[in-house]
């Protein structure tokens, strides 16, 4: 008997088609810091879940099998409050600090490959090989001090001030050789200036995603309404998508409308649980929540209103992501 060979494609995959491969809806992962957490890691600290980095590479690859085993189209790296002066206020040369950049997108494309070598083996495997995504987290993250929700970065704070923070992190990724870049809890116009201007100056040919964090729902945490911020993206070839993360995910549904009235870019969302980051105390505070049901329940729907690309962020989990993956793959399976 001929047993008849199903083809799949093992080149690398563009945002686009991946997108296209996923039936209009790529699955992204959850909250990373969170289940890193949930295994017991301590990221009470100034790197947060860049620590693991220098203490725990091992428990950063299990996190990203748990999100690609739980259906994640696309991981993002352990990078997001990983910077060179961070790693340095920890008495790590330039050189260790490079390094350990470089390992977050390696952690994150290890895992993806090992993941791949078992998955394009099975027998219902759709093609859609994962993607990795290197996470860069906004000055806000760096500073430690919650201003990724307040967009208030102090006076002294320019755009060449930003460019300089952005920059070498930005080249040493971009040699690391993610898929693409995720710019993530921007807060602020000034912020996404930066990153679109860095884009063009480095010449960066990795597709980006520019992702917002939003605290009352209808603009920029800075209050910059998103018409502004999107203005400026939308002048940008290298961003690909742009969107939410971190905010509460009862925002999601009318920042979707919003942003489709204001770009033709794809449309990421990845909000958090709705629980609030208390950046003093360095805690979550309970607030309105969304438990994996109403995530499952809501992610169709914020499908059809238009994004592209839809996940979780903090204090969501691999469980968040499987109710996801789960209504959004079944959908494509009815469609077909
Ligand atoms: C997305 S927030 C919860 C990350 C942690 C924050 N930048 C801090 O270090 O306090
Ligand atoms: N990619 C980061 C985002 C934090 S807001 C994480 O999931 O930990
Ligand atoms: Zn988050």
């Amino acid at each position: 008997m001929v047993l008849q060979k199903k083809t799949i494609s093992f080149v690398n995959t563009s945002l686009e088609e991946l997108v296209e491969k996923a039936g209009g809806c790529a699955v992204l992962d959850g909250g990373f810091a969170t289940q890193l957490e949930k295994h017991g890691a301590a990221i009470n600290d100034p790197l947060w879940s860049a620590v693991c980095l220098i203490k725990e590479p091992e428990l950063i690859k299990r996190v990203h099998m748990e999100y690609l085993e739980a259906g994640a189209d696309i991981i993002v790296s352990s990078s997001y409050q990983a910077t060179l002066p961070g790693f340095q206020s920890r008495g790590l040369s330039l050189e260790e600090g490079e390094s350990l950049l470089k390992k977050s997108v390696k952690l994150a494309v290890e895992s993806r490959d090992k993941f791949w070598e078992a998955e394009k083996r099975n027998p219902g495997c759709n093609g859609n090989r994962p993607l990795v995504a290197a996470s860069i987290g906004s000055y806000g993250a760096y500073l430690a001090d919650g201003s990724e929700y307040s967009g208030y970065y102090g006076p002294d704070v320019n755009i060449g001030k930003l460019k300089d923070f952005h920059r070498r992190r930005l080249q040493v990724l971009v040699e690391a050789g993610p898929d693409l870049l995720a710019f993530e809890t921007i807060p602020n116009k000034l912020e996404a200036q930066a990153c679109v201007e860095l884009l063009e100056e480095e010449n960066v040919n990795i597709p980006s995603w520019i992702c917002f964090t939003s605290v009352d729902g209808e603009n920029a945490p800075s209050g910059e309404s998103f018409q502004e911020c999107l203005d400026v993206i939308n002048k940008s070839n290298k961003v690909k998508a742009v969107g939410i993360n971190c905010a509460p995910p009862h925002f999601i549904e009318s920042l979707i409308c919003k942003f489709k009235g204001l770009t033709g870019k794809l449309i990421v969302v990845y909000p958090n649980s709705g629980e609030i980051w208390d950046g003093k105390a360095k805690k979550w505070l309970p607030s309105t929540c969304f438990d994996d049901h109403t995530f499952e329940l809501t992610a169709s729907r914020w499908r059809d209103l238009g994004a592209s690309l839809i996940g979780g962020c903090c204090r969501t989990t691999p469980s968040t992501v499987e109710a996801i993956s789960r209504v959004l793959k079944n959908r494509k399976q009815l469609l077909a």
